[in-house]
């Protein structure tokens, strides 16, 4: 979805996907990183909001119980007590708050002419590990810069789960390099299935998103992308992939952890 100066506007747009997504048979439906508000660190202060009471949960909970879905609803900046955090919040088919997700790892980068971008001068980094179940199927929660923490991920993975789900906002510079390289990475090597949910791209926007939302299946193969337009991808995920994957490629329970072990405390790089 687009994603303006208007939070309301914004909040309305994605109520409206969700139902659009329900219409078309969605169990579960996704938003992208910061949905109701611009991404960038001057506008986290002024969109914050409370979970779960602010206006933003209010509306997700709302939409989430007379769809009958479950939302996963992107990213707000959340206020809590003096700290902000990139929050995702997740809402079952009845309403009812069921995980949120502070981003653990704060997007610090730096490449100059290019992209300069430094979360951790307005928010706090969240520190903890985010799972939930619904309708039996074990689901983690990363926020964009978390994708490339290839340990976040297998820990996830480690809990039980069978599918990823990343709201994030790539860039024109990381994006087209990094956006279906990383998604990808994470669903072959843990064989799993990982969904990547943009903003569209706006171009006059000070933080332009690369969009392509898309969906890996655990052969790390792009099943269904989106392009920078607005858009909704409707897909099934065909859960038996993960366990027909892990027994045919058995790396699982091929790891030499013996080896890695006595390696990784001499180098910690
Ligand atoms: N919102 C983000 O965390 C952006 C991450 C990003 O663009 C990257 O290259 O990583």
């Amino acid at each position: 979805m687009a994603v303006g100066m208007d939070k309301k506007k914004n909040v309305a747009a994605a109520v409206q996907q969700i139902h659009k997504a329900k219409e078309n048979g969605a169990q579960l439906v996704a938003l992208p990183e910061c949905f109701n508000a611009p991404y960038g660190t001057k506008y986290f202060k002024e969109y914050a909001e409370t979970v779960p009471d602010g206006e933003t949960s209010l509306a997700l909970q709302e939409a989430a119980r007379s769809a009958g879905v479950c939302v996963v609803g992107g990213t707000l900046p959340e206020r809590a007590g003096c700290y902000l955090y990139n929050t995702c919040t997740v809402w079952d088919n009845c309403g009812n708050l069921v995980a949120q997700h502070r981003k653990v790892h704060l997007f610090d980068i730096d490449i100059p002419g290019k992209i300069t971008f430094k979360e951790s001068d307005v928010l706090s980094a969240g520190d903890h590990i985010t799972t939930f179940e619904y309708l039996g199927v074990k689901i983690g929660l990363g926020i964009c810069y978390d994708l490339r923490f290839f340990e976040m991920a297998q820990i996830m993975s480690k809990e039980g789960c069978s599918v990823l789900i990343y709201p994030g906002a790539f860039n024109m510079t990381t994006g087209p390099k990094h956006w279906e390289l990383l998604g990808r990475a994470r669903a072959n090597d843990l064989q799993l299935w990982v969904a990547l949910v943009s903003p569209a791209r706006d171009t006059k926007a000070e933080y332009v998103a690369w969009g392509h939302s898309m969906l890996i299946d655990p052969w790390g193969k792009v099943v269904q992308e989106l392009d920078e337009k607005p858009g909704l991808l409707c897909a099934d995920i065909d859960l038996r992939m993960v366990e027909e994957v892990r027994s045919q490629i058995p790396v699982r329970s091929q790891r030499r952890t013996d080896i890695y072990d006595t390696i990784s405390t001499h180098d910690e790089n």
